[in-house]
């Protein structure tokens, strides 16, 4: 197994440029998903459109990496994740979340979940509160200042959560050498929450305790 940041020197400007172009087609992706998912036009239409979609994807299939996206840096300390099934700028199956780091140690995050990602009629999916859960909970443990890994995340589903606006926070509880313990919660904005968790949060043996980024580019083997 290896995990590998690549390094890409790439100017910061260029790669914001690039996010920003990447973000407008990921919004647009979003909403022929959303749209996909509610459409009732007849069948023949869903058939045209069909087409256009594969038309549209052969055109940026004209030039690809040949794999994921990865976790690429450059040397001034700018990094991106473009893939990242949470929070990667060209991914449109990840839900819009945006996380705010508010200081070391805890984050939140609003967003709204339409119906891409419904679980039981008209609620968010038990998953989708997970993915969100887990991936502010780990940035939360980083601080982008160290690698975690999840090791344990323990969810306890308290009520549904309807689709539509929802509230993410995650605060470090305790630390002790590798192990990173966070809470978390996700629910409607301004009522109690759906969902607690409890996550552990490793920082592999294979990695160091506290690094800048640039020096993460090692791979583990094992
Ligand atoms: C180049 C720079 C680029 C810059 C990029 C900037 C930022 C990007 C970086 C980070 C991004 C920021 C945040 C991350 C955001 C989101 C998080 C996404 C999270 C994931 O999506 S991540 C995927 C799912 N996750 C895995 O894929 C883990 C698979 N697994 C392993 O990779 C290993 O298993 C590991 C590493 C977990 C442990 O391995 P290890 O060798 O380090 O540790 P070892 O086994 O020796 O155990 C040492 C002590 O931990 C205890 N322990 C071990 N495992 C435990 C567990 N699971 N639960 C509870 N306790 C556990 C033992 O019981 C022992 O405890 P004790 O010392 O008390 O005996």
């Amino acid at each position: 197994m290896t995990i590998a940041f690549i390094h890409e020197e790439i100017p910061t400007e260029q790669v914001e440029q690039r996010e920003k172009v990447l973000s407008s087609l990921t919004d647009a992706v979003r909403d022929l998903v959303d749209a996909t998912i509610r459409s009732t036009v007849a069948d023949d239409e869903l058939d045209a459109v069909r087409a256009e979609v594969e038309a549209l994807a052969a055109r940026l299939r004209a030039a690809q990496l040949p794999g994921p996206a990865g976790v690429r840096y450059n040397s001034e300390g700018r990094s991106w994740n473009w893939g990242n099934a949470v929070v990667g700028r060209g991914n449109a199956v990840a839900p819009p979340v945006d996380i705010t780091h508010d200081e070391f140690g805890s984050a939140y995050a609003e967003l709204t979940l339409g119906a891409a990602y419904e679980g039981p009629p008209g609620m968010v999916h038990g998953g989708v509160s997970a993915l969100l859960l887990d991936q502010i909970m780990g940035e939360t443990a980083s601080g982008f200042k160290r690698l975690t890994m999840t090791g344990t995340l323990t969810l306890r589903y308290r009520r549904p959560l309807p689709l539509g606006p929802v509230r993410l926070e995650a605060q470090i509880d305790r630390e002790s050498g590798r192990k990173i313990t966070v809470e978390a919660r996700i629910g409607v904005p301004g009522e109690d929450a759906a969902v607690e968790a409890t996550g552990l949060f490793l920082i592999p043996s294979w990695a160091p305790l506290d690094e800048s980024a640039a020096s993460w580019s090692r791979s583990a083997e094992g």
